[in-house]
């Protein structure tokens, strides 16, 4: 139990309604439907329905007092604030005693990158003797436990209570995908990170940005964050992609001394003499007074970007080179992410994420490198996300492949159809293939290859279902693949 004077003396309040001072709080919710007695509510105005509309149902189930952005009719105490989300985030921050601030965290951000990246910091962590927690796209991971994941990064009840249990399970130090929804939305408020890492920047969310220059601003939130360290002498670093164009606005916000990684000039911890090959590469790691040899498996320029910010987010959080550049050879790739399906058939076919147009470039770009042959690329773009995206994801794959085919990935409420029209818009006449149905889709392609050339499935990776209206259907890109690939003469 916690009294509410006590939580509420850390947000912003408008007003007060009914006697807040003796009232005791069991419990955290913001859903109506999960309100015990001795709930404290937060009506949260949602993206699809209004929690104030829920408040009177809150009420009845029980809430012992609501926070809200508006007056309302409600027989319980209630505090009018400005911003329920963020309050509700501090507020959980404190329900469970700060838990972020007992473990060293380190949050990673930026559009493409980040489940990669936080995986190969896990694995380090780990490799050094850590015990690990893990948040991000695919899974929560921590004490051995590993439980898949509704958001990228949890909202901020589900977050606070996540940095709880890993703290009682001994974990000290985590890591954790950032999204710009999450910053935006005040998910990770009242969170204290140790070190922020930032990837890259390029198009996607412009249905919920409205500008990519908004969308970094969302981004740089993290680093502004770093400075909200409640103990003294922390060591908080941030974690910079030099070679990206909108690196410059995380530097402005950043609150903490800022380590810049790349293959440029500009950056201090960086990547020389680079050897792309077709099993990985190999390049001089270079930082001040220190230069060795790295040869990895991962694929493309773009992992060679992750492994940096990896070993950098490492070094920003005080481990020594000397413990950290053994480790970067090892690092393993992650499911779904320029995932090989493995068969005895010679045709190569690899799933991966791509679901963007910059991601899109950067695996075809490394196909292009390995392809003996041809390459035929399956791909589609998610229904209600960003539209602005979907010609320039058929523009460059197109550009890259011998034949493509267009196809559905996660329509949700849109018409397959209609998201195909859209992504037709930026083909320019090379050969392609309308096939809505994916497992078609994959099946023509697999069949259309011959010896030597490469079938990329993009878009999907790791996931395990196909979201078709409000429902989710099983369905594997690799297992789809490994069925066709049986059938391949
Ligand atoms: C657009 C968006 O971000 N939506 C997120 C948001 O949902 P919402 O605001 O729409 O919620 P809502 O359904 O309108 O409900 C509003 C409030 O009413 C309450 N309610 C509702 C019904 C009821 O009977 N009683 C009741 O109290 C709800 O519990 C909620 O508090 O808050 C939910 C709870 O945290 C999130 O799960 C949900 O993410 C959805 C699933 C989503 O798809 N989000 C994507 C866009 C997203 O956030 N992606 C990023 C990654 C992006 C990337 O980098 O690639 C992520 O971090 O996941
Ligand atoms: N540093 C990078 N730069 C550009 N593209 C990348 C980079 N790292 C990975 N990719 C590509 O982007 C895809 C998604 O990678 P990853 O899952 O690591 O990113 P993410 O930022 O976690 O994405 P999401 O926001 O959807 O969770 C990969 O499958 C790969 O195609
Ligand atoms: N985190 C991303 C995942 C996109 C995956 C893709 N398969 C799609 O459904 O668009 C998003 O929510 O935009
Ligand atoms: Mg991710």
């Amino acid at each position: 139990m916690i009294s509410l004077h006590t939580i509420a003396s850390l947000f912003p309040i408008r007003k007060e309604y009914g006697s807040i001072k003796h009232v005791e709080i069991s419990s955290l919710s913001m859903d109506s439907r999960e309100v015990e007695a001795g709930s404290l509510f937060f009506c949260v105005p949602g993206y699809t329905v209004d929690g104030h509309d829920y408040a009177e149902s809150a009420v009845r189930n029980g809430a012992a007092a609501l926070i809200s952005d508006r007056s309302l009719e409600v027989s319980v105490p209630y505090i009018q604030v400005p911003d329920v989300r963020r309050a509700m985030a501090l507020a959980a921050a404190r329900f469970y005693e700060f838990p972020s601030m007992d473990m060293q965290l380190i949050g990673v951000t930026g559009t493409n990158g980040k489940t990669s990246v936080t995986h190969f910091i896990e694995q380090m962590l780990q490799e050094l003797g850590s015990k690990t927690g893990m948040i991000g796209t695919m899974y929560t991971r921590y004490d051995g436990k590993q439980e898949e994941s509704v958001n990228t990064t949890p909202e901020s009840l589900t977050l606070q209570k996540l940095f709880n249990d890993m703290r009682e399970t001994g974990v000290k130090k985590a890591v954790m995908e950032v999204s710009s929804h999450a910053l935006v939305s005040g998910r990770t408020h009242g969170t204290q990170f140790d070190v922020a890492v930032y990837t890259n920047l390029s198009q996607d969310h412009l249905d919920f940005h409205h500008s990519m220059e908004d969308y970094a601003r969302a981004k740089s939130l993290l680093f502004a964050q770093l400075g909200s360290s409640y103990e003294r002498n922390k060591q908080t670093a941030a974690v910079i992609n030099a070679d990206d164009e909108y690196s410059f606005i995380m530097e402005e916000a950043s609150a903490a001394p800022v380590l810049l990684y790349g293959l440029s000039e500009k950056a201090s911890i960086r990547a020389e003499n680079l050897n792309l090959q077709p099993g990985g590469s190999s390049f001089d790691f270079c930082a001040p007074g220190v230069k060795q040899k790295i040869h990895t498996a991962l694929p493309g320029k773009f992992s060679v970007y992750n492994v940096l910010a990896a070993a950098a987010a490492l070094y920003g959080a005080g481990y020594k080179w000397e413990s950290i550049l053994p480790l970067l050879s090892g690092l393993r790739g992650v499911t779904g992410r320029f995932e090989p399906v493995l068969s005895d058939v010679p045709v190569h076919v690899i799933v991966d994420y791509a679901h963007t147009p910059d991601s899109l470039k950067n695996v075809l770009e490394t196909i292009s490198g390995i392809a003996e042959k041809n390459i035929y690329t399956v791909v589609g773009c998610g229904g209600n996300r960003d539209k602005a995206k979907r010609p320039l994801m058929a523009e460059e794959a197109e550009r890259y492949s011998s034949h493509v085919y267009l196809t559905s990935d996660n329509p949700r409420l849109e018409k397959p159809g209609d998201i195909i029209n859209d992504m037709e818009k930026g083909m320019s006449g090379a050969s392609y293939t309308v096939v809505e149905d994916r497992k078609k889709a994959i099946f023509e392609a697999v069949k259309r290859a011959s010896a030597g050339d490469v079938v990329l499935i993009a878009g999907k990776g790791h996931e395990t279902y196909q979201e078709i209206g409000r429902e989710r259907f099983d369905f594997n890109d690799r297992l789809v693949a490994e069925e066709a690939l049986k059938e391949w003469e």
